[in-house]
């Protein structure tokens, strides 16, 4: 629980370089440690924000979670600190951005780079599965590009981001969620994040996802399993790993 004054020294060691993204509970921004030159991500969240949206037990838990995982295809947790108004949460830096912008702006990739990524995606839910999480929320929008275009899981919880062409509705997007999510009923398991691995290799393949339509139309088309199909350009092994999952 450091004392303010260290807060500050924390602080001042990291030089600002600007801002990256806007989340719901506050900013996020390119930070570089003064002394050994270090760049990361610095997650700053608003301590009233966080009381008055009631979120403190998200907050406990994102720290506790993000910070007992480590694998190359998971964004880096650091370390945290806070001062009496804000918590300041370290993270690794991801230079190649949002796979959501690069795949908007391409349209959609090569098999090869659907496989790479899905194969890339499917090795960082293992990492999470077997410390018995689950993400629950895997989208474009939550998975970044390392140094070397390499994937970077995320989780950018309740962040909702600027308005964009983003498809975020109130709780993001519904395209990504499996059928047991959308009947209240179920007690859903690890076997959600495969679902949406499914939809977001579908995506890369396709450019759009599978039951990409209005908010009440998808929910019906998820419980439903009408999905579009696979263009015939699409391999005849992409469509059977589609379907399998
Ligand atoms: O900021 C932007 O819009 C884009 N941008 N561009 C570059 C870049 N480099 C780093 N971070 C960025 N943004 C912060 C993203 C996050 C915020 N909060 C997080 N928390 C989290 O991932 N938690 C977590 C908890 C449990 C499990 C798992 Cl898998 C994850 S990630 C970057």
């Amino acid at each position: 629980d450091p004392a303010p004054k260290q807060v500050c020294l924390h602080l001042g060691m990291f030089e600002i370089d600007k801002p990256l993204g806007k989340g719901k509970f506050g900013r996020v921004y390119l930070v570089k440690h003064r002394v050994s030159g270090f760049v990361c991500a610095l997650k700053v969240l608003n301590k009233a924000e966080i009381i008055r949206e009631n979120a403190e037990k998200h907050v406990r838990r994102e720290i506790e979670v993000h910070s007992n995982l480590r694998h190359p295809g998971i964004l880096a947790f650091y370390g945290w600190f806070h001062d009496t108004r804000r918590i300041f949460l370290l993270l690794e830096y991801a230079p190649g951005g949002e796979l959501f912008r690069v795949l908007r702006r391409v349209g959609r990739f090569s098999e090869r780079r659907a496989a790479t990524c899905a194969v890339q995606v499917a090795q960082a839910l293992n990492c999470l599965h077997s410390k018995n999480v689950m993400h629950r929320d895997i989208k474009p929008e939550n998975i970044l590009f390392g140094l070397h275009g390499e994937l970077k899981v995320a989780d950018f919880g309740y962040s909702v981001h600027a308005p964009s062409n983003r498809r975020d509705t109130l709780c993001g997007t519904l395209d990504y969620l499996p059928p047991e999510m959308l009947s209240t009923k179920a007690k859903y398991t690890k076997a959600v994040d495969q679902w949406t691995l499914g939809v977001l290799t579908y995506e890369f393949l396709v450019g759009e996802a599978p039951f990409e339509d209005t908010p009440f139309m998808t929910r019906k088309r998820i419980i439903k399993g009408d999905m579009t199909p696979l263009p015939d350009s699409v391999s005849t092994e992409a469509k059977d790993f589609v379907h399998s999952v």
